[in-house]
């Protein structure tokens, strides 16, 4: 049957096509990262391949934007993958396959300020200046939590962290993991309580209104959660 017809799986459509197309937004170390060539790379990059392998289809990843990433599973690709969080919100749109890794938001900043931005309370303060990324998670909670501290929007992910280097912003309140790989790559960023974040969150791959293609992906991400393949591959990113 033709791509599009109703009562088909997306599991049989992209086994006809012989390609998956895995949506990705490339900006979310170590999760996903599109380099100034284009170059893909992440946790979440090296499982879109071992899916791809399993399905026995070539893997073709799609680039995407936080904003847009509900919408653009099901139309410009068949799942989302790259340190995407489970929302009720998103999941009124799409499915999620089971959880793969537990994560919470914390507070990332210039070491030499780390005590003064232990709590809530520290940081939501007039004066203090916190950059978000805009349309995720992130800036979900920053909306949510901070109301007198001063929120800076900053549209690129990639280039955020040298914002609170250069001085230009206090602090980052973002996923644990993110800031965890962050402070490892430049010494001068430290992790504030990585292990006790302010909040629980999943990551899980988000897929299309589709229970057959869910049911496969599910089976597979389980059997990659305990068949060696994500310690294996999460080995390198997570330490
Ligand atoms: O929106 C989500 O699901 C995310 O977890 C992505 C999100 C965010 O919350 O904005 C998380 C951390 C990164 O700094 C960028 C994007």
């Amino acid at each position: 049957a033709p791509e599009g017809h109703g009562a088909q799986s997306r599991l049989d459509v992209v086994q006809a096509r012989g390609e998956i197309r895995v949506c990705s937004t490339g900006d979310y170390r170590p999760f996903t990262y599109r380099d100034a060539d284009g170059a893909w790379s992440g946790i979440d990059i090296d499982l879109a391949g071992d899916l791809a392998r399993r399905l026995g289809v070539r893997l073709q990843l799609v680039q995407t934007t936080w904003k847009a990433i509900a919408d653009d599973v099901g139309r410009k690709c068949d799942l989302a993958m790259g340190g995407v969080s489970v929302t009720l919100d998103r999941a009124k749109k799409g499915f999620y396959t089971v959880p793969y890794l537990r994560d919470g938001k914390t507070p990332i900043t210039l070491c030499e300020n780390e005590k003064r931005f232990q709590t809530l309370e520290q940081i939501d303060q007039p004066g203090v200046r916190a950059i978000v990324n805009p349309g995720g998670t992130n800036e979900q909670f920053a909306d949510a939590n901070l109301k007198r501290a001063t929120i800076v929007r900053h549209p690129d992910n990639n280039t955020i962290f040298a914002e609170i280097l250069a001085g230009r912003a206090d602090l980052m309140i973002t996923d644990a993991t993110e800031t965890r790989w962050q402070a490892k790559q430049n010494p001068r960023l430290c992790a504030v309580h990585p292990d006790e974040p302010f909040t629980f969150s999943e990551k899980a791959y988000l897929l299309p209104r589709d229970v057959v293609f869910k049911e496969w992906a599910d089976q597979w991400l389980h059997l990659a959660l305990n068949d060696g393949t994500y310690a294996r591959i999460a080995k390198p990113w997570l330490g």
